[in-house]
């Protein structure tokens, strides 16, 4: 079976988010990956990692602003990332910045750049053109920034029900960039969640774009409620075999996070109680 990470800004929601760690642990996770670490300092995180024994295994890059503070204040205006932003680009480099800093502290080798959603435009052509162009020299730049570091930048597509105007949408899109950027710590974060929402055909787009080198991680959540992976229209017993067959076949070594709404909420022990689902 592939390596199961507990996303920790999904999971446990009952806990405060440090405690998360321990209860990961506990549950006999050995990684652990999560949205933001901004609010809190990286010696924290990195001690609850070390106390717990976990492997951090991704983490995303601020979603827009210029500080901590800022970064959070950004999520909460609606800023899901700013990689293809026409006029962001201080801040893009600003948040590459930070999340490779916690990235060092964490011993982390995944950063995310989420890319962004784009303003309405009458013109949709030059916005698009426009936003390819930066996306891609953005994301030259982080993985520059990165491979210095020994680090990934992933790119995810994210579905539009959940991110309406959300500039990465389907795996051949965001391959297509990989691709263009040329850049060999460039890879794809495949969510199947988003995936199937958007596209379907699941299994068939994990044998066509594993053995590539090009996806760098996968993600798990029930659909279309985003809870427990059993619950919902995905048979992810055989999804999780596609993965590990594939992954055998072409010498990838990487995770699958576990990144849902557990269906029980936030009552005590509602994850936990939740995961027999798990090979
Ligand atoms: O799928 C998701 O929602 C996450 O992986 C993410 O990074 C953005 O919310
Ligand atoms: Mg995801």
């Amino acid at each position: 079976m592939p390596r199961l990470a507990a996303n920790l800004s999904m999971l446990y929601p009952e806990l405060p988010f440090l405690d998360r760690f321990d209860a990961a642990a506990r549950d006999g996770f050995k990684g652990v990956e999560f949205l933001f670490p901004y609010s809190f300092a990286p010696e924290e995180i990195a001690a609850r990692l070390r106390g717990n024994e976990l492997q951090q295994v991704l983490f995303n890059a601020p979603p827009g602003g210029a500080d901590a503070a800022g970064f959070e204040r950004a999520w909460a205006d609606g800023l899901r990332g700013t990689a293809s932003l026409p006029g962001s680009e201080a801040d893009f480099r600003t948040g590459v910045q930070w999340a490779l800093r916690y990235a060092e502290a964490l011993q982390c080798p995944r950063v995310h750049c989420m890319a962004g959603i784009q303003a309405k435009s009458t013109d949709s052509h030059t916005t698009i053109s426009a936003a390819s162009s930066v996306y891609e020299s953005n994301l030259r730049w982080a993985a520059q920034q990165a491979a210095a570091a020994g680090v990934d930048i992933l790119i995810e597509p994210i579905n539009t029900r959940d991110m309406p105007g959300f500039f990465l949408n389907r795996q051949d899109q965001a391959h297509a960039v990989v691709r263009a950027v040329g850049a060999p710590n460039l890879k794809v974060q495949f969510d199947l969640y988003h995936a199937q929402i958007m596209e379907g055909d699941i299994a068939t787009k994990i044998r066509e774009y594993l053995p590539t080198g090009r996806v760098g991680h996968f993600q798990i959540a029930g659909v279309p409620e985003r809870h427990e992976p059993s619950v919902g229209e995905l048979n992810y017993r055989y999804l999780l075999n596609v993965i590990d067959d594939v992954a055998a076949a072409c010498g990838w070594d990487g995770w699958v996070g576990c990144e849902y709404r557990p269906q029980r909420g936030a009552v005590p022990n509602g994850t936990t109680d939740g995961l027999g689902w798990r090979p």
